[in-house]
């Protein structure tokens, strides 16, 4: 079943977003009301992404754009898209970390990533499902794209954060600050401070160590806050943001420089694993990976964080594999 009131989709390039719930209603919107693009949204649950499109088409004399949104549950409707996005899977609850998704989320990512690329074969997918680096890697297993073309949304959305703690911490816009967090989406994340500035004023000279050490820490656990003042399910207003900020990127090849998932073929001394890098993004998907000249410390960091989710990709492996 699928809603298109008499507005089909033709000659315009659209967004398929997979998983209609929070994370992924909320990217929906901010798509198309920043006119990015039309929006394909899918749910495995009947008639709920189909009402949402109907709610946000019921919105766009108000918001004053005219981009096509069909609610389906069809993958046969989300065919020739220019970018796909996944955020399918299960949100984590209070006292849980987002590792232990791993064996709910993995059956689900494969499988929508599997029929995706059946339909449109030229995308360029974002995941967003967590554990969000082993979903990644699943995802590029299960579609055979090229690295260009798959990469995880985190570190965009992990530098916001610490963008943000820094900004209260100093009382200053927070759009003036510019921060860059690297590694993997989770406890072992890695925030670099020496990259990190307030209009080109790196924070180690605004910030001492220990209050700079503090807002790491905040930011490494940026996403279990949230979960812990909500009680059901975790942030989706900024994580759409950060997922917006890429797909716009990509869809007007803006080449903005911002951290990804994307798959190490010996750049850090890192292989065969997804890790958050900056990244070059454009029409292409990723154009470049960027390799900052990093200190030992900070190459451990990456090192350790990048071995941890080795570690988890080699057991959701395993855990598909056994067919659990
Ligand atoms: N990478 C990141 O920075 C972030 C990742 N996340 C992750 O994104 C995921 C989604 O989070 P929310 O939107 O808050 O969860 P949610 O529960 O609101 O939405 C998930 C949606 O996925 C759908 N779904 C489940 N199985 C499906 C399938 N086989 N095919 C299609 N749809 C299916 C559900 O019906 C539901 O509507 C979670 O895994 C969450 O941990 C959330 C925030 C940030
Ligand atoms: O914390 C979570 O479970 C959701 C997420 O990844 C985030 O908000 O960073």
């Amino acid at each position: 079943m699928s809603y298109s009131p008499s507005l089909p989709i033709c000659n315009s390039s659209h967004v398929t977003v997979i998983g209609a719930g929070r994370v992924g209603s909320t990217l929906a919107q901010r798509i198309v009301e920043k006119n990015l693009a039309d929006v394909v949204l899918l749910d495995i649950v009947p008639g709920m992404p189909q009402g949402l499109a109907l709610d946000l088409i019921e919105a766009r004399g108000i918001e004053m754009h005219d981009r096509k949104i069909i609610g389906t549950n069809n993958y046969a409707d989300t065919s020739g898209s220019e970018i796909v996005v996944i955020t399918a899977g299960f949100p984590r609850k209070p006292g849980m970390s987002r590792d232990d998704l791993l064996l709910t989320n993995a059956k689900i990512v494969v499988e929508a990533a599997k029929n995706a690329i059946q339909y449109s074969p030229e995308a360029i997918f974002i995941i967003v499902t967590n554990p969000l680096d082993v979903m990644t890697y699943l995802a590029w297993q299960a579609t055979g794209l090229p690295r260009e073309r798959i990469m995880g949304m985190a570190g965009v959305l992990d530098s916001a954060r610490f963008e943000t703690f820094i900004a209260l911490e100093l009382g200053v816009a927070p759009k003036d600050v510019k921060a860059m967090v690297m590694g993997s989406h989770g406890d072992l994340m890695v925030p670099l401070p020496r990259y990190s500035t307030v209009n080109g004023v790196p924070i180690t000279e605004l910030l001492d160590g220990e209050t700079i050490e503090r807002l790491v820490k905040r930011t490494r656990n940026g996403g279990a806050e949230i979960v812990e003042l909500m009680q059901t399910g975790g942030a989706f207003f900024a994580p759409a943001s950060a997922a917006c900020v890429m797909v716009e990127s990509i869809l007007h090849n803006q080449s903005r420089m911002l951290p990804a998932a994307a798959l190490m073929q010996g750049e850090y001394g890192l292989n065969d694993v997804f890790i958050g890098v900056p990244c070059r993004l454009g029409c292409a998907g990723i154009e470049k990976i960027v390799e900052l000249n990093l200190t030992d410390a900070e190459l451990d960091e990456l090192r350790i964080s990048a071995d941890n989710v080795r570690a988890n990709t080699n057991r959701a492996q395993e855990i598909l594999m056994a067919g659990v």
